[in-house]
């Protein structure tokens, strides 16, 4: 993609997180690598290397169901081209966010996930008690021809009191605060795949 395609693609997203908290965009990235990084998280699950994802961070680290139910694989470079170009197309979405709101974000984490149907992750935010470096959320959704009636919805909770339902529609990428906006995902009568990620500022914690 050359520089203009991708400042067009960046360019609400940007305007609407910083007036609002979140922002949307549909067709996010180019349709042949959504379809290569769905078939790749569907690879991943087939060979079992997805495990459960837990809540909480280092010693308070759990599995509960009751709380998240789906399964996760980290990316890291080097493992495809299809997640490699990912990861490239949401640095530039970082130094994009850093020139245009100030935010210093230092890096972006992020896994694969499967909701299977019925899974579900309760209302939260993205922030660690003890880690304040997570500081916009990036869901990036895997599933064709998504329907209303399927459920699995991510529902964010706006300021004002009003819900918003985003569907996990092939391509479309969710932004939000992730020290700021509660939200939660609602279980599916289908198998829901992602990429779920984080861009990170450095800590506060003075060393
Ligand atoms: O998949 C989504 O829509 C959001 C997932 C989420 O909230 C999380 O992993 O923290
Ligand atoms: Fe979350």
């Amino acid at each position: 993609m050359n520089d203009i395609d991708l400042q067009d693609r960046f360019a609400n997203l940007i305007d609407d997180l910083a007036s609002q908290g979140w922002s949307l965009r549909e067709l996010f990235a180019p349709e042949v690598l959504t379809r290569e990084l769905a078939a790749e998280c569907r690879k991943r699950e087939r060979r079992g290397e997805l495990s459960a994802a837990s809540v909480g961070r280092g010693d308070a680290q759990q599995v509960q169901e009751g709380i998240r139910g789906d399964r996760i694989q980290w990316l890291e470079p080097g493992q495809s081209a299809a997640c490699d170009q990912y990861l490239q197309l949401m640095d530039e979405l970082r130094l994009t966010l850093n020139r245009e709101l100030f935010l210093g974000l230092e890096d972006f984490e992020c896994h694969f996930a499967c909701y299977e149907p019925g899974a579900f992750y309760l209302r939260h935010l993205d922030r660690f008690r003890d880690d304040d470096r997570r500081t916009v959320s990036a869901a990036f959704y895997l599933n064709d021809d998504w329907q209303v009636e399927q459920g699995g919805a991510l529902r964010l909770y706006l300021h004002d009191g009003r819900e918003h339902d985003v569907m996990p529609q092939a391509g479309t990428l969710a932004l939000f605060l992730s020290g700021d906006m509660p939200h939660e995902v609602l279980p599916a009568s289908r198998e829901r795949l992602s990429l779920t990620g984080w861009f990170r500022r450095r800590s506060t914690d003075v060393l």
